[in-house]
């Protein structure tokens, strides 16, 4: 009779066996993905090694990618699928211009955040707040740039309490998350909603758990989501609190619209009035537009704070270019807005963008093909540092872009400005996805720093220097600090 132990030992052999076929078949070859250059182990059970790997190591494995396929694709092994990386401007605009029913945004979007369980919209299928941030917001810059000023002044006095020539320590990244977030919901909310610090805090940690708890529900099997969404998510909770915020809001503003119909000419010029005038339907209740707002803040604070950590680490890290950013504070900004987009290319939020599920097989113009159900991607960080395109990429430099206005003879060109996409830059997206929100967050962002420049002095605490981002799980998160902040000095 064999003794427990070698039984139990050739349980676990054949399971081992077993769990190696089902994986081997599971991911096995694909003549059309063998094709394509593999960074990492190509072998259907090793590249879970490489997945796991990836989630940690992705920075360096994307630039070793970049660096030996260009122009070209190669592909990384992740938990789900393999991921295809396009690298050279050719084949990114490839995936600029596949329509949505070939590469899907929505569907990868979707097994990494699972909206239906999280955000909870009433209507998953109406995308009208892009519309709605597109048009409106968009158009009304110049009209809300005033109370952008205004509620910028007042947050940072209160949360950057100086005076005259004592230096105050303040803890940088929880300052401007609710700088961001109270700055924001003045265009979002108004006055005084957008100073409530529950409000806030409400929707920087909404932002915060529907990253959390998608991540933990993409992990269980589709019967069981929903289980496990009930019994471990408090955001059913939070939707509730939204709700409660904005009830008096909504009710008033209903009430008169009801009363004065197209009469009502001083309407409140703030998201959630071009909200209620443009949802449909279900969404056109309190609730749906409760799910809304948050919505709308989820896709604008956290990118537009963490854009802003980013911009004040370089800023202190090269403290020679304050001086030159207060001397142009009153004038066209050229040198702030190159200051903003040399952070995105040098930083930016992640180390891939333009994420997307091929639903069918994809040609690329390199004449490589992907077969459905691969996720295509670009290396966004790799990309931004591709030296035939700028030089000494691994450089700082400022004013970079100004430089680069001045060089073509015309300040006027537009094509350096931060808010300009293009296979170059990729902070926004490119396409038709591109990022809508950026010419108000390019705004807010520019601003800030205007201000921030314009009024303190600013420095990192003696002998401290810039904290490393986070890279993890292919985003890049900037770390808490210390900043020193004095009324600036004349
Ligand atoms: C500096 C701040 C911001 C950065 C860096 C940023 C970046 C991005 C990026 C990379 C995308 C995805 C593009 C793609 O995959 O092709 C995106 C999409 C989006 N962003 Fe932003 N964003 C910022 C601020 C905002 C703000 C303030 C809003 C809203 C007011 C906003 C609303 C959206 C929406 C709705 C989408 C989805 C667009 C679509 O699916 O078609 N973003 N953003």
């Amino acid at each position: 009779m064999p003794d427990d132990f070698a039984l139990r030992v050739s349980f676990l052999a054949g399971l081992f066996v077993l769990l190696s076929l089902f994986v081997s078949w599971y991911r096995r070859g694909d003549p059309l993905l063998d094709a394509i250059p593999t960074v990492g182990f190509s072998d259907p059970i090793l590249s879970y090694f490489s997945a796991l790997q990836f989630n940690f190591d992705g920075a360096r494995m994307l630039k070793e990618g970049y660096q030996k396929t260009r122009p070209g694709l190669f592909k990384i092994a992740n938990f789900r699928r393999w991921m295809v990386l396009a690298a050279g401007p050719e084949l990114i605009d490839d995936i600029r211009k596949a329509p949505d029913n070939v590469l899907s945004m929505n569907e990868p979007m979707t097994e990494l955040l699972e909206p239906k369980y999280t955000l909870d919209l009433l209507n998953m299928d109406d995308i009208y707040h892009h519309v709605v941030i597109r048009s409106n917001l968009t158009r009304n810059i110049a009209v809300i740039f005033k109370d952008v000023r205004e509620e910028l002044v007042k947050t940072l006095d209160e949360w950057i309490p100086t005076s005259e020539d004592k230096w105050v320590k303040v803890p940088i990244k929880e300052t401007l998350q609710r700088v961001i977030c109270c700055v924001t919901n003045r265009i979002f909310v108004g006055l005084p909603l957008c100073r409530n610090f529950d409000y806030q805090t409400l929707n920087l940690t909404f932002a915060v758990n529907v990253v959390k708890y998608g991540t933990i529900i993409s992990l269980f099997p589709k019967p069981l989501k929903l289980i496990v969404s009930r019994m471990l998510s408090n955001l059913p909770s939070q939707i509730r609190q939204e709700i409660e915020f904005i009830r008096p809001l909504v009710e008033e503003r209903f009430a008169k619209m009801e009363e004065y119909g197209k009469e009502w000419d001083d309407q409140p010029n703030d998201m959630l009035m071009w909200l209620m005038n443009e949802a449909k339907g279900v969404e056109r209740s309190l609730e749906g537009l409760a799910r809304r707002l948050l919505v709308v803040n989820f896709a604008a604070i956290h990118t537009t704070s963490q854009t802003f950590t980013q911009v004040l680490y370089r800023l202190l890290s090269n403290p020679e270019y304050i001086e030159p950013l207060r001397q142009e504070v009153e004038t066209v900004m050229h040198k702030i807005d190159s200051f903003v987009r040399e952070t995105q290319r040098m930083d930016g939020l992640g180390l891939l963008v333009m994420t997307r599920l091929a639903l069918r097989p994809f040609t690329f113009s390199n004449g490589m093909t992907i077969p459905a159900g691969t996720l295509v991607s670009v290396p966004f960080w790799a990309a931004h540092r591709d030296e035939r395109i700028y030089p000494n990429p691994d450089t700082f430099d400022g004013f970079r872009f100004a430089k680069l206005r001045e060089s073509e003879g015309s300040t006027m060109t537009t094509k350096y400005q931060v808010v300009s996409t293009s296979t170059e830059q990729l902070a926004f997206g490119l396409g038709k996805h591109t990022c809508p929100g950026r010419f108000f967050a390019a705004n807010e962002v520019k601003v800030l720093l205007a201000h921030l420049v314009a009024t303190y002095d600013v420095k990192f605490e003696e002998g401290k220097s810039a904290p490393r981002d986070l890279c993890i799980f292919g985003m890049r998160i900037p770390m808490t600090s210390n900043v020193m902040f004095r009324t600036r000095q004349r």
